[in-house]
């Protein structure tokens, strides 16, 4: 458990230092925390210093005081060896590196210096005073000196200690000063950074078009205060880009089944036009009386045929085909036989032709047929079967038989355009008319 709680610990630290906020805030903790700290620590330095300046002195003077009566009993008794003690007494201080007590004139009756004491901090002198020599005039009952106490004072021992106090004050100060630090960025980060922190992952992970997803307030943040405030914001507004992310998924759904069902509509128009269009040009190619082909089919046939038999060498023929004596038909029987009659001639014909033939109404009661023949007889022989077609025919209410006089062109090296054919076919045709009707001609012979 402690484990996890440390890793716990861990994660945040880590999180709470990988946050830009939070570094910003870990600087300006620690310079107002080590400002504070170093502030107080030179507060504390200068009271101390007056303190410890004076406590010298006192005790220095003290110790003078104390010393000086009985300096000058060796001065008067001139007990040297007495002297001696009272200067070592004196140099045992560490303020006192030099003892000299004088007798009147160039005399001295005892003297003791011990090793300097030095000390490593520059401009100390300032602290306490430097170096000085100190006299004091030695007297035994009445005004007159008889003698002098010179010391050497020396302030490089109490600079040393006092430098020592220094720096434990600024070790002290900034130990204080970082503890604050601490203490600063823990309730910052408490009280904005880890509530902003959740806000700002909650707003990464959250995705406000996931369907069916709903947004509950992201973190637990107990303090009704502008993070409150910017937490309940953002999630109104997530909710409400959230409902129209919906909306607009609605809309494009609808959109797409209009489009769905108009694409099915455009289909089934353009199936309705192009079976119109289909009918349109089997109409604009088809006889409406017979169902046969009509001029402008022929035409266009023709010059296919015409172009196979430049390019491949494939011949044919073009049978031009004139019922007999129509006009008796439709003026005796009346004109609703003729067409019977013409629409029996073309059943017929239509029965009997192959698939690459073509048979179409020319006009009136003529025909014309295209068929694919190796030489004139052949197309002779086409022409005697659709004659023998229309012979054998019997048409109810029609008393006599009907009968037809049929023209054969065949194509020829010279033929560049198939009205030539045509013209050939329809001489044919004439001779046969002129020759006694219900017969085959030729262009072979014309
Ligand atoms: N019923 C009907 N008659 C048509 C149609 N087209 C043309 N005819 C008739 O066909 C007849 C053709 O007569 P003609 O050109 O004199 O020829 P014919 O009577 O067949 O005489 P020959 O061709 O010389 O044997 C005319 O009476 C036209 O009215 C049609 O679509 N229906």
């Amino acid at each position: 458990m402690p484990t996890e709680r440390l890793r716990r610990l861990g994660r945040g630290i880590r999180t709470a230092l990988g946050s830009r906020l939070a570094r910003r805030q870990v600087r300006l903790v620690l310079i107002v925390a080590l400002g504070v700290g170093w502030l107080l620590s030179a507060l504390q330095i200068a009271v101390d210093y007056r303190a410890y300046r004076d406590s010298l002195t006192t005790q220095l003077d003290q110790l003078v005081t104390t010393t000086l009566s009985t300096a000058a009993a060796a001065a008067w008794q001139l007990d040297g060896q007495l002297a001696r003690v009272v200067c070592e007494g004196l140099t045992a201080h560490p303020a006192i590196d030099g003892c000299v007590l004088r007798l009147p004139g160039p005399l001295s009756l005892g003297e003791t210096r011990v090793e300097p004491a030095t000390t490593w901090l520059p401009l100390s002198d300032g602290l306490f005073g430097g170096r000085q020599r100190r006299e004091l005039p030695l007297r035994h009952e009445g005004p007159k000196a008889i003698g002098r106490l010179a010391l050497d004072l020396n302030p490089a021992s109490a600079v040393n200690d006092f430098s020592r106090r220094v720096l434990t004050h600024l070790l002290t100060g900034t130990l204080r000063a970082l503890v604050l630090a601490l203490v600063l960025f823990a309730v910052f980060h408490v009280l904005t950074l880890r509530p902003i922190t959740r806000l700002s992952r909650f707003l990464s992970d959250a995705d406000p078009g996931a369907a069916g997803v709903e947004l509950t307030r992201p973190a637990r943040h107990r303090h009704d205060d502008e993070i409150r405030s910017l937490e309940t914001a953002t999630l109104g507004l997530m909710q409400t880009v959230s409902r129209q992310m919906a909306d607009l998924k609605a809309a494009k759904r609808d959109l797409e089944h209009t489009n769905r069902h108009l694409e099915d509509r455009i289909r089934a128009r353009t199936r309705e036009l192009e079976q119109a269009m289909r009918v349109m040009r089997d109409r604009a190619y088809t006889d409406p009386l017979t169902g046969l082909a009509n001029r402008r089919a022929f035409f266009e046939a023709a010059a296919d045929y015409l172009a196979r038999w430049r390019r491949d060498g494939e011949a044919f023929a073009v049978v031009l085909a004139d019922l007999d004596e129509f006009k008796a038909i439709n003026d005796r029987l009346g004109h609703d036989l003729g067409d019977r009659a013409l629409q029996a001639v073309a059943d017929g014909w239509r029965r009997t032709c192959r698939q690459d033939d073509c048979i179409a109404r020319f006009g009136g009661e003529e025909f014309i047929g295209l068929f694919r023949v190796d030489d004139r007889d052949q197309a002779r022989e086409v022409a005697e079967r659709l004659r023998r077609e229309v012979a054998a025919l019997r048409l109810e209410d029609l008393p006599w038989s009907l009968t037809v006089s049929l023209g054969v062109a065949l194509v020829g090296p010279g033929d560049e355009a198939i009205d030539g054919l045509v013209t050939r076919a329809d001489q044919a045709l004439y001779r046969a008319k002129r020759g006694g009707r219900n017969r085959v001609e030729d262009d072979a012979a014309g």
